[in-house]
């Protein structure tokens, strides 16, 4: 719950994301260069204009409060630490399907509060679509102009309706498919960037078990959206909710976003960690 996000401030946030999104379909829809980080993962022109434009834009919208995105470059833990509040943000998550030309890529901001992902808004471009999310006061999905409030699904009964997983589209097959051997009746889904969790987030998946790596700016917009909308972004090995800014290494520990804890997938997860 916060109550440092006002009416006012979150109207600014959404139109300057949105005007991020529009910077990014310019580059999408023209050629663009690849560059390759020194982590060997893509980078484009896309990712640094929006970079500069939420940067900006935080900037104005609330000069006080620190920002980290993917694309600032390291900042220390002990710079870090002391951080109470600040934006997280992953300019451009996706860049691979941004660079397949799938559509499914997102502009993430959220807000983190000593720790705690408690505000985030999750944008898709070439879907038209914005996820909303302030932690104890719901979550919503913007679509063309208009806004509906979203929530998590309850479980089905496996018998009468299969659950549906979604899964990344590269990475930890093996895994996934690992836990989805001990599910009952079931569906996946394939899909890029943290669209995965709004998914969970807007009641159209019921899971999504991610175990590869993530860095914590891949998440954490989303997380907010997912807990907003009543569900739960837990790690994997402990079932306790993602934190941020714990450490020096902005690594997400393997994880599962859910609508629902519930024995049978619990169980299943645990079977392909342990495998
Ligand atoms: N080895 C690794 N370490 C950290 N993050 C990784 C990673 N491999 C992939 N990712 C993250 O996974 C995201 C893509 O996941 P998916 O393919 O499921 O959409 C990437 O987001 P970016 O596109 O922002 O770099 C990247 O941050
Ligand atoms: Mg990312």
């Amino acid at each position: 719950m916060t109550d440092f996000v006002t009416d006012d401030m979150r109207l600014r946030l959404i139109e300057g994301v949105h005007a991020a999104g529009r910077e990014v379909l310019a580059i999408y829809s023209r050629d663009f260069s690849v560059e390759t980080k020194a982590d060997e993962s893509p980078l484009t022109e896309a990712d640094m204009a929006s970079h500069h434009a939420l940067v900006a834009l935080l900037g104005e919208v609330t000069p006080q409060v620190p920002v980290l995105s993917e694309e600032s470059g390291e900042i220390p833990f002990e710079t870090r630490r002391g951080w109470e509040r600040y934006w997280l943000i992953d300019p451009l998550d996706g860049t691979k399907e941004f660079i397949g030309k799938n559509g499914e890529f997102t502009l993430n901001v959220a807000l983190v509060e000593r720790g705690v992902p408690v505000f985030g808004i999750v944008h898709a471009p070439v879907l038209e679509t914005t996820w909303i999310g302030q932690v104890g006061q719901g979550a919503s999905k913007w679509q063309a102009g208009e806004t509906v409030p979203i929530r998590v699904r309850e479980l089905p009964d496996p018998s009468e309706a299969p659950w549906k997983v979604v899964g990344s589209r590269r990475h930890g097959a093996e895994a996934f498919e690992a836990f989805c051997a001990g599910l009952p009746a079931h569906e996946c889904v394939s899909m890029g960037s943290s669209l995965k969790l709004c998914l969970v987030a807007e009641g159209a998946a019921d899971l999504y078990p991610r175990l590869a790596p993530t860095s914590e700016w891949d998440t954490a917009a989303a997380q907010a959206v997912v807990t907003a909308a009543g569900g739960e972004v837990l790690d994997a090995t402990t079932l306790e909710p993602l934190r941020c800014n714990r450490q020096e290494s902005v690594l997400n520990p393997f994880f599962i976003v859910c609508g629902q804890r519930d024995e049978r997938w619990e169980s299943a997860l645990r079977a392909s960690l342990e495998r």
